[in-house]
């Protein structure tokens, strides 16, 4: 029984990103090609999408860890790597989709709604494309991200138009059985339903669907039972129908009370006050279960209720049952405001592609913000010229601007990214304004004798210009 298939926690993982390629042109009698590295491919997103025709999570229960697959690396010659192929989940429509902190990220309503789960990694630059007027023939490409993954919760509160509730075995799942074409497990003993059935109904031109729930008892508000599982369900029905049990067998209950007891319920969980009800009097077809529906149906009158009587065994009273509720249904459906269009496609978090902060904390300083993070990680560390591309890209961002500020000084500790997943530097600043030569008290940089790495990379590059430029001014023909 605790196997309740509405919430499920899936793990997800969406594709790497392929690395872009660093390749130099080669052809016969043209020693010195361009650089044709390619650039590597998307990773694949997982997408949930609702899907009409799936109506349970039990799919993801079984199997709760989901992968897309990765984007292909650049090749030489401009090839650029494959991207890879998103992995699109069907859920139901309803579905719920939370952080494992409970906070709701998404409520997917409508055919097509759309939520990516976990967004697929950036494919890296190839060395083409990070070819420039100064970086003519670049020796390296930059890294494939690594594809988002985590986990969510998908929760599921049925989309019915019709909820039947009432206490276990008054006959609920008997009745969606012989109402529309669903199957439900039905037997005498209670909680015999554990997940809520699913049945469309038509009753002249109107179609609708009608939910099946466990069993309600005492206390269930409170989450005895199967109580607060099955509360969650009712939430999104348009129509409340109290399936009542004419011929139960305890002495102490009786339909009536029955009623109460599961009406107290409902007001605890709250919420459902507004949902039109109506009641139904079920087992009619037992003599002594006639005789107590023909007793208490004036009462339920004079409190309002709109009765009906029903045997699901001996089919009795079910097209009339079918028919008033298509009309309340109908009714209902007027009265509501149109859902919101569909096809709406949910993103995580907006990309904050804006800024950067720099934090000054114990002993060292920490760099967060999309881009330089991103960038980290598009950086092969074991090429020193990728390196060196990372460094110009954090400089012209105005990241060693800021470091200063926060007074940062050469030869301090940098750290970019968040605590989890950073990556540590040894700072060597490369902008020459003069403020970080004064270095800290008594030490002046001015008279260190090597260059730092960032001055050597510098003047290798210079050095490369000049060569690229006699390589282009040069013409044999
Ligand atoms: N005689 C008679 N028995 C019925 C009728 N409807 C249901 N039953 C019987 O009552 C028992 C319980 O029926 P279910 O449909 O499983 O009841 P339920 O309300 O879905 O029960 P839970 O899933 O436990 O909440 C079964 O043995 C049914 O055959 C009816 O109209 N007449
Ligand atoms: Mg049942």
């Amino acid at each position: 029984m605790t196997t309740f298939v509405d919430r499920v926690e899936l793990h997800v993982a969406a594709g790497n990103g392929g690395h872009g390629c660093a390749s130099v042109h080669r052809e016969k009698f043209k020693p010195l090609g361009g650089p044709d590295g390619g650039n590597g491919g998307r990773g694949g997103d997982v997408i949930l999408v609702v899907d009409q025709s799936v109506t349970t999570l039990l799919d993801y229960h079984h199997s709760p860890h989901r992968k897309a697959t990765n984007g292909k690396p650049g090749e030489g010659g401009n090839r650029s790597g494959k991207d890879g192929t998103d992995l699109v989940l069907p859920v139901p429509d309803g579905t719920v989709v939370l952080d494992k902190r409970g906070n709701v990220l998404a409520d997917l309503i409508g055919e097509g709604t759309t939520y990516i789960a976990a967004q697929g990694g950036r494919g890296g630059l190839g060395n083409a494309a990070l070819a420039s007027a100064r970086r003519k023939a670049p020796g390296f490409a930059l890294l494939g991200e690594p594809g988002h993954s985590g986990d969510v919760i998908l929760e599921l509160k049925t989309v019915a138009d019709v909820a039947l509730v009432g206490y276990p075995s008054a006959g609920k799942s008997s009745l969606i059985s012989v109402l529309s074409a669903a199957k439900p497990k039905i037997a005498d003993y209670p909680f015999t339903t554990l997940v809520p059935n699913l049945g469309v109904v038509t009753a002249g031109s109107t179609v609708y669907t009608i939910a099946d729930v466990p069993g309600l008892i005492p206390g269930a508000s409170q989450g005895k039972g199967l109580g607060l599982e099955f509360l969650r369900h009712v939430e999104r029905c348009s129509v409340l129908v109290h399936v009542l049990d004419t011929a139960a067998l305890e002495s102490e209950r009786d339909p009536l009370t029955d009623l109460d007891v599961i009406e107290a319920e409902l007001a605890q969980y709250g919420g459902l006050d507004d949902r039109p009800r109506v009641v139904v009097l079920n087992k009619v077809d037992i003599p002594d279960g006639k005789d107590l529906a023909d007793i208490i149906r004036p009462d339920l009158e004079a409190r309002g209720y709109q009765v009906l009587e029903a045997s699901a065994v001996a089919h009795l009273g079910l097209k009339e049952l079918s028919f008033a509720l298509a009309k309340i249904v109908a009714e209902a459906r007027a009265a509501k405001p149109k859902e919101e269009a569909t096809r709406i496609v949910i993103r995580p978090k907006a990309v904050d592609d804006a800024g950067f902060r720099v934090v000054a904390e114990e002993g060292f300083y920490r760099v967060l913000g999309e881009k330089p993070e991103r960038w980290v990680r598009q950086t092969d560390f074991a090429n020193d010229e990728a390196v060196g591309y990372l460094a110009d890209r954090l400089a012209r961002l105005g990241v060693e601007e800021e470091l200063m500020k926060a007074g940062a000084h050469s030869g301090d500790e940098v750290v970019i990214g968040p605590e989890d997943d950073a990556v540590v530097f040894d700072w060597e600043p490369s902008l020459a304004t003069g403020a970080e030569m004064l270095g800290r008290r008594g030490e002046d940089h001015r008279f260190d004798a090597p260059r730092p790495a960032a001055q050597r990379r510098r003047d290798r590059d210079a050095e490369r210009d000049e060569a690229d430029e006699e390589f282009d001014t040069f013409k044999p023909f």
